[in-house]
């Protein structure tokens, strides 16, 4: 592992005399490792602690109440994963989550052409503990409005108007903003001779990640020198930059490869989001300055597992890859094809 870190950026100098070197310094980041820690995002550790505490508390139910909210009853791809039951590039993932993401009510039938209206839906919330709805979305939503601002600012580091993504995170059928993805993760201590993989080497697919992690370090990104460790910093948010960031500004902003390996004395607990633009979305093509574009080195493309531009067939796509049983179960016509 190399002992190199990942850069730190301060989003309260946005705001401030610092903005200047503040966005030089995010477009850097962005543009060589795709990865950096955030401090000044205005969300208090002792909300962090909260989150994290009650995370603890979900994964510490009786395995029948977790399965009582389990994914594979939801069509829009919510709830409980146990141990092995997520795959990154086809091989199990050591960890359990539940995932969330809007609270929407199902939209109108799918016409063929259109499945990933599927996604949009309720989410799934255990009975056994209440608190878990009300502080899961109040902390999406400031997730969610961490990621906006930087997004926005990331545009102006592009010297582009803040609001040039806008339109595509305005919200879908009468919901207001952008896609939002959020899990929270416990991954357990690795049995001797067991696979470490607690998330396999991945690039994420939406617009910006932000990674809470408790003291628990685990998560690594793949950078020119090697893997790097993001060894936890309290307080701060690990950053990267997802695949439609990379394609919108072809491939100046970098989706950085990153996983996840098993603890070996304590169970680790993370929560992530992920910001996308909306389902119906068409990700454009940003107009770089000339001298920007010839630092751009177009997306990087996997054959076997190619990107699309309309947003909902995009992420479908890749909940049906992560997700093969709740995939066979709801979406039997693309599960055979994917
Ligand atoms: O748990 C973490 O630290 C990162 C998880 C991750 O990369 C993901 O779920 O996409
Ligand atoms: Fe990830």
């Amino acid at each position: 592992m190399a002992t190199a870190t990942l850069p730190m950026l301060d989003l309260a100098q946005y705001h401030g005399e610092n903005r200047a070197e503040f966005l030089r310094q995010l477009r850097v980041a962005s543009r060589d490792v795709g990865f950096f820690y955030l401090t000044g995002h205005g969300i208090s550790p002792q909300t962090q602690q909260q989150v994290l505490a009650l995370g603890r508390e979900f994964f510490a139910l009786p395995l029948a109440e977790k399965t009582q909210v389990q994914m594979l009853n939801s069509p829009h791809f919510r709830g409980y994963t146990r141990l092995n039951g997520e795959l990154t590039r086809g091989q199990p993932d050591q960890r359990e989550q539940f995932d969330i993401m809007r609270e929407d009510a199902v939209v109108g039938l799918p016409t063929s052409n259109a499945l990933w209206r599927r996604l949009v839906g309720p989410n799934q919330w255990p009975t056994a503990l209440p608190a878990l709805k009300p502080t899961l979305l109040a902390f999406q939503q400031q997730l969610t409005d961490v990621t906006v601002t930087l997004l926005r600012a990331m545009l102006e580091a592009l010297a582009l108007p803040a609001d040039a993504l806008d339109h595509t995170i305005a919200g879908l059928n009468g919901t207001e903003g952008p896609y939002q993805h959020m899990k929270i993760v416990r991954y357990p201590v690795a049995a001797a001779n067991a696979s470490k993989q607690g998330v396999g080497a991945h690039k994420d697919p939406g617009y910006l990640t932000l990674v809470m992690q408790d003291q628990q370090a685990g998560l690594e990104v793949e950078t020119a020198d090697g893997w790097v460790l993001a060894e936890p910093i309290a307080g701060a948010f690990v950053v990267n930059i997802g695949e439609l960031l990379e394609m919108a500004s072809n491939g100046y902003l970098k989706a950085t490869t990153h996983r996840v390996t098993s603890p070996q004395q304590q169970d680790r607990y993370s929560v992530a989001f992920f910001m996308a633009a909306q389902l119906d979305a068409t990700v454009p093509l940003l107009p770089l300055s000339a001298e920007l574009a010839a630092e751009a080195q177009g997306p990087a493309t996997d054959p076997a597992n190619p990107l699309l531009r309309q947003v909902g067939d995009n992420t479908l796509k890749g909940r049906l890859r992560s997700h093969r049983d709740v995939a066979d179960r709801h979406y039997p016509e693309l599960a055979q094809a994917s």
